[in-house]
């Protein structure tokens, strides 16, 4: 945290190991009973409300949002949708879709709340002259890289097209703990990190990139268990800057 108002030490704040995170997110769901689409939901709020404070409408009007397979996808998809009620116009690229109720609602929300689904991802260099931000939802606490072939071409728009880009939980294509594994790995300019850091998003490894705490949903009982160190929010916000 770099403001003026920090209330805690950043090297305080613990990380998540892979299996943590994995643990973690099965306990709300088992233990605290949480549904998916109940936590998305929220994920999703904090991804839109952390890029407006730092990439505000006013600014950056046009955004793309590029949605991987999984929950970090969802995640996009929520945002998307806040996105547009935060005066954002909205497009989201969603190339491998997961044939479940949940994602298909979220998608029908999306187009009715008028985001522009894009069925051909521009070349990299061809995005500054259509958006001014990116939001970095392809893949989240679960990838295990290699990136396999048919997602190459959505991690490299997010790599090479020059714009910033604003990763939801994990920058893609990072190992979860070890961070980016060569120069030609995503450097984003902000990562909202949900419900906990993980190993990825220690200082040390995150140099130069914003970060956010989003997912305001922990139980007590997680914080106790998982031993978490974490900055406080302030008021009803959704988002804090570690
Ligand atoms: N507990 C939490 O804090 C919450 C987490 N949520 C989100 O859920 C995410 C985790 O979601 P998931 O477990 O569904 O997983 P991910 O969204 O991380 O990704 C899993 C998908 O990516 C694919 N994949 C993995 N490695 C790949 C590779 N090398 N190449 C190509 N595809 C690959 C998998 O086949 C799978 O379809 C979190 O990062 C976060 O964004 C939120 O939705 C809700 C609450
Ligand atoms: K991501």
């Amino acid at each position: 945290c770099s403001g003026s108002q920090c209330s805690y030490s950043a090297d305080k704040v613990n990380y998540l190991t892979q299996e943590n995170a994995v643990a973690l997110d099965q306990d709300l769901f088992n233990e605290y009973k949480f549904s998916v689409d109940q936590l998305m939901e929220l994920a999703g709020l904090s991804v839109a409300t952390a890029v407006a404070r730092v990439y505000p409408a006013t600014t950056h009007k046009s955004a793309l949002i590029i949605c991987g397979p999984g929950n970090n996808g969802g995640d996009g998809l929520v945002a998307a949708r806040h996105m547009t009620l935060f005066g954002y116009s909205v497009a989201v690229y969603y190339p491998k879709r997961t044939a479940n109720t949940l994602y298909e609602n979220l998608l029908w929300q999306c187009e009715k709340f008028g985001v522009n689904i894009i069925n051909d991802l521009p070349q990299p260099e061809e995005l500054k002259n259509e958006y001014k931000v990116l939001v970095d939802a392809l893949f989240g606490f679960s990838f295990k890289p290699p990136v396999r072939e048919a997602l190459k071409p959505a991690l490299d728009a997010l790599i090479y097209s020059g714009l910033p880009v604003c990763s939801v939980d994990i920058p893609s294509g990072w190992h979860v703990e070890k961070g980016p594994d060569s120069e030609n790995s995503l450097k984003p300019a902000l990562l909202i990190s949900l419900s906990a850091p993980k190993l990825c998003a220690k200082p040390e490894i995150l140099k130069n990139v914003k970060h956010f705490l989003g997912g305001r949903f922990l139980p007590p009982g997680i914080v106790q268990k998982y031993n978490l160190t974490l900055p406080p929010y302030q008021a009803q916000d959704q988002v804090v800057e570690l």
